[in-house]
């Protein structure tokens, strides 16, 4: 099995059947691809088909009303797999540029009748036809548009409404376009220096030395972002030696919260996979007490495989839920509650994320939020500090949680970054920060530091 549309339509046929993971579900068929080959595709063809299935289900909102619009059967009432094969089709002739209109219509027309769906190859074949009619013809977008804004938004850039009517009261709707267009890209990649094994100029020459563009970032000084295909990471220059980890600017932003010293006491109540508890550990020159807490042992297990590439000996794993740990109570210098959140500021990152999370998810994982905000603040000695992050940008995540302890716990404030930390140029009047995506290019988060009274 070498044809790309193929395995995106078998990948996609276990998002939409099963409810798999795109990514999961796209990885299964490419090493089936791989077996049944015994080599792997060619690079453009898996880039193809990686295109396919995250293009496909992120843009599902779109490529429905597409059908809708152009079909005497509404998308909902299509056999499943021709409606997966109709995305594929509309999906390359709306967003592909690469793929002339001809060769998309036509692999579409055969993938119909590889899958079963000899008899409507003509059906499916008029409808691409017709869809490249109107494009050509009225040089205009051939999906109709309401007029509300909401609708005309999400249908436009395939969001649900209530995530676009969230953004649109707070950002407007000049803004909230911006937002949609920029989690419609495919995500970049960033590393983190670790400063106990080399430096920030000694990994950028290495990547020039191997032929990988690499820039650095503003107000980050140990981030550098791939600009280039960099192939598999485990292959590019300083991976096994510990010279670095891939995480998001804006997740090295809250490590630069965490002013942790040598020596003292930090626990992570959220960890797994420890992208930011590495952080911690390399901050305070891999010394002191590191506890990574995490509910999922298995995920736990990532934190020692990260520690141990790094180079790390600081830190010490323990799992359940952080709820329950009052072994804790007032022994911390610092804590980080990088909560479970919803995922709302990276949903470049998972194409499916937009269709799995509703209001009602959002209001369960606030109340998590806030018990676990409530319980790790224990762990606090008066003095101390906690770093609460969250990589969601919906206000039910972020600034209640924190009004709503706030207004419970009289002993807490928040304490704004320093003025020499990275973080001080995203603050806001308030003190805490959300990174919108679409002004500094790089994840959504949302963050904020707190600091407990000291006792008389
Ligand atoms: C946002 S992720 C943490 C990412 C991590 N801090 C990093 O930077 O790599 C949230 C984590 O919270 C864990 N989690 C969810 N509920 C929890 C609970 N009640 N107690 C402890 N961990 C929990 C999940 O297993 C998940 O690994």
């Amino acid at each position: 099995m070498s044809n790309p549309r193929q395995i995106a339509f078998l990948a996609l046929r276990d998002v939409h059947r099963r409810g798999v993971f795109a990514d999961i579900a796209l990885d299964k068929w490419l090493q089936k691809a791989k077996q049944q080959e015994e080599s792997a595709l060619i690079p453009s063809d898996r880039r193809l088909a990686t295109e396919l299935v995250y293009g496909c289900v992120r843009r599902m909102r779109t490529l429905d009303a597409i059908i809708d619009q152009l079909a005497k059967k509404k998308s909902a009432n299509q056999p499943d797999d021709l409606r997966i094969i109709l995305h594929l089709g509309l999906y390359q002739l709306r967003y592909l540029s690469t793929i002339p209109a001809s060769a998309a219509v036509n692999t579409t027309v055969e993938l119909t009748k590889d899958n079963k769906f000899k008899g409507l190859a003509g059906f499916v074949n008029g409808l691409l036809r017709q869809y490249i009619r109107l494009a050509e013809s009225e040089n205009t977008d051939p999906l109709v548009l309401p007029d509300d804004e909401i609708s005309r938004l999400g249908l436009l850039h395939s969001f649900p409404d209530w995530i676009v009517a969230n953004w649109c009261d707070r950002l407007g709707v000049a803004e909230t376009e911006k937002l949609c267009t920029w989690f419609n890209q495919s995500p970049t990649l960033d590393l983190r220096i670790n400063p106990l094994k080399t430096t920030l100029e000694e990994v950028e020459t290495a990547f020039q030395s191997a032929g990988v563009q690499v820039a650095r970032l503003p107000h980050l000084p140990q981030a550098l972002r791939l600009c280039s295909g960099a192939g598999a990471i485990e292959n590019l220059p300083g991976y096994q030696a510990g010279w670095w980890t891939i995480q998001d600017s804006s997740a090295q932003l809250v490590g630069s919260l965490l002013e942790a010293k040598p020596g003292q006491v930090a626990i992570d109540a959220c960890a797994a996979p420890g992208g930011k508890t590495t952080h911690l550990a390399e901050m305070m020159g891999d010394t002191g007490t590191i506890w990574a807490c995490d509910k999922a042992p298995s995920r736990l297990k990532k934190v020692k495989e990260n520690a141990d590439r790094l180079q790390l000996q600081s830190i010490q794993t323990l799992s359940g839920d952080s709820r329950n740990f009052t072994q804790f109570h007032q022994t911390a210098d610092w804590v980080l509650l990088d909560a479970p959140c919803s995922g709302l500021g990276t949903l470049h990152r998972r194409a499916d994320a937009r269709w799995r999370q509703t209001p009602e998810n959002i209001q369960e994982l606030s109340q998590l939020q806030g018990e676990l905000l409530a319980e790790t603040a224990n762990w606090v000695k008066p003095g101390g500090h906690l770093v609460y992050a969250t990589c969601t940008i919906h206000p039910k995540e972020n600034e209640e949680v924190i009004l709503g302890f706030l207004a419970s716990h009289a002993d807490w404030e928040i304490d704004p970054p320093t003025t020499d930390s990275p973080a001080a140029h995203f603050a806001q009047p308030e003190g805490w920060i959300t990174v919108w995506p679409h002004h500094h290019d790089m994840d959504g988060f949302f963050m904020v530091r707190l600091r407990k009274q000291q006792t008389e």
